[in-house]
């Protein structure tokens, strides 16, 4: 092996004292400071190299001639090499690894020189070891590897050969990657993000036919705009509607459309867990927590809801013990699972429906008013079928078709039919009349059958609607006893009735009710004793 020459130098004052040298000097002397010691000191470490003394008036300039000491040179370079350098014989045990291993691995090199480098992988400290499959092929490999101590290691392993072709040393250069790798998993996290925005996008500008009925009423359209608009943002939401008006329904289109589409959904019903188990069931239970609780604990359905949404369906119903835990996870994302004193962190959207009145139930103190403005970052009203009879036509068509492909058949309705439809008042609002039309095609007697007015149930018979349009007081009831009535006073005196009970129930008071149905005020009184008397005892 061809020797290795380079000089050190060491510069002194005239009485010895070292004040300056080079670098290739620390890997001769032993003294980590070398500034200040005398060179009288470092004799011993310098007996074997040849020494030139050149004298100046102030300095003394000993310049240090390096043959032998090739190997300590080296050692200097390789270990201050960015890069693990690392070598083992052709049966694989350790002969030489620099400081960049210790960095890696964690252990120091008299832990691994002399071993065969596979119990590095049989002890967990890196996930594999391939230089033993670098013996057998005798190729260069590449590689990641993953380190106990939390690295991502990219690895190159050279065999070297023999005149005889055999490995007589292995040879890995690893550089540590964990930084790169983390950049790239982040890149890579966002490209996802971008092409799940992008498909989003895509599908929100088809929304229009694909997706939501194209209703005709001013107030469908408006939602319809809202809930593209805020299904992306990442804000919570309350839904207020009647029953069967389609909370449950948007809950689930506007995941949908959101940036959580992937992620789960999970739906709470809070009056269909027993009061008691609702706490358990939301945030779950540390094992042993409660007579009767799992011994391994139990996960809560909040929990299952991480990273997508959570629906709270009824939320009116939440006892308002609960009510405080709730506002604490959709306040600080946390929650402390029942026996436990650690909060956990959730990442969840929250969209909530009631149709209960939640202000009247704050007056009441059944709900707490800080939840309600925390859930109410966007409410969305979802009107009653009542107030937008002119989307009837476009919910009859479509579940028609639908119910007809489902069994299929091609049942219509008659147009006397869809006149009674347009003006029933749909009490159970969207779910009413899909379980209807679902019922009038499978009763229907034949696949081609046009539904008369005698298929349809009483209750849809019976109803009469009435509008009533005075001083902008609109008003669709039905009137029973108008239909139960025989002469034409009796008639006469249900509708009175009903028109005197329909103004003092809104209006409260005998004066306003003379005012508003323009009659005197002793009439008023009369009437109102007349009809409202029963209801009043
Ligand atoms: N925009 C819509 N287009 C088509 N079908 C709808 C629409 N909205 C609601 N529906 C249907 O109406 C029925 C009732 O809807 P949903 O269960 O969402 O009502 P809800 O307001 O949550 O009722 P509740 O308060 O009783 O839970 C469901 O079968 C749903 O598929």
């Amino acid at each position: 092996m061809a020797s290795i020459y380079s000089s050190g130098i060491i510069i002194t004052d005239n009485d010895g004292n070292i004040i300056d040298y080079n670098s290739v000097m620390k890997s001769i002397l032993s003294e980590k400071e070398i500034l200040n010691t005398n060179i009288s000191s470092h004799l011993k470490e310098l007996k074997n190299y040849q020494v030139f003394i050149s004298k100046c008036e102030k300095y003394n300039i000993i310049i240090i001639r390096i043959e032998k000491e090739m190997n300590a040179f080296l050692e200097y370079v390789l270990d201050n090499s960015y890069d693990e350098i690392f070598v083992t014989d052709g049966k694989g045990i350790v002969l030489y690894c620099n400081q960049a291993f210790e960095k890696h691995y964690g252990l120091s090199k008299q832990e691994v020189l002399g071993k065969d480098v596979q119990f590095l992988e049989e002890q967990g400290i890196v996930d594999r070891i391939l230089v033993h499959r670098v013996i057998e092929s005798k190729q260069t490999i590449t590689f990641e590897q993953h380190t106990a101590t939390g690295k991502t290691i990219m690895n190159t392993i050279k065999p070297i050969l023999d005149d005889k072709d055999e490995v007589i040393y292995v040879v890995e250069n690893c550089r540590d990657i964990s930084k790169q790798t983390q950049l790239k998993r982040a890149l890579e996290q966002k490209n996802q993000e971008i092409k799940d925005y992008e498909t989003k996008l895509k599908y929100f500008n088809t929304l229009d036919d694909k997706d939501f009925i194209e209703f005709q009423s001013k107030s469908m359209k408006k939602l319809n705009a809202t809930i593209r608009k805020l299904s992306f943002r990442d804000v919570n939401l309350l839904l207020l509607g009647e029953s069967g008006t389609g909370k449950t329904y948007l809950a689930n289109k506007i995941h949908d459309l959101s940036l959580r589409a992937n992620k789960p959904f999970v739906t709470i019903n809070c009056t269909t867990i027993p009061e008691k188990l609702i706490e358990s069931e939301l945030f779950g239970y540390e094992k042993g927590s409660f007579t009767g609780a799992s011994t391994r604990g139990k996960e809560g359905l909040v929990q299952q809801a991480h990273t997508g949404t959570l629906f709270l369906d009824e939320i009116g119903e939440l006892p308002i013990t609960t009510q405080s835990k709730l506002l604490q996870l959709v306040q600080e994302k946390t929650y402390i699972p029942i026996g436990s004193v650690y909060p956990k962190t959730i990442d969840v959207r929250i969209i909530a429906a009631t149709n209960k009145n939640l202000k009247k139930l704050i007056k009441e103190g059944k709900f707490r008013e800080d939840l309600y403005y925390r859930l109410a970052l966007g409410v969305i009203y979802i009107p009653s079928l009542r107030e937008r009879p002119e989307d009837i036509i476009q919910l009859i068509d479509y579940y028609l078709e639908l119910f007809n492909k489902k069994y299929d058949m091609e049942v219509q309705l008659s147009k006397e039919v869809l006149d009674i439809f347009k003006k029933h008042s749909w009490p159970g609002n969207i779910r009413e009349l899909e379980h209807l039309l679902e019922f009038l095609v499978v009763d229907a007697s034949s696949p081609n059958e046009i539904i008369h007015k005698h298929s349809l149930p009483n209750n849809i018979i019976k109803e009469t609607k009435k509008i009533v349009n005075q001083n902008n007081y609109i008003f669709y009831e039905s009137i029973p006893e108008y239909n139960e009535a025989t002469s034409l006073n009796e008639k006469i005196n249900s509708f009175e009735g009903k028109i005197i009970r329909y103004a003092y129930d809104k209006l409260q008071s005998s004066y306003k009710v003379a005012d508003y149905l323009q009659i005197s005020q002793s009439t008023a009184h009369r009437l109102i004793n007349k009809h409202c008397k029963k209801e009043r005892a």
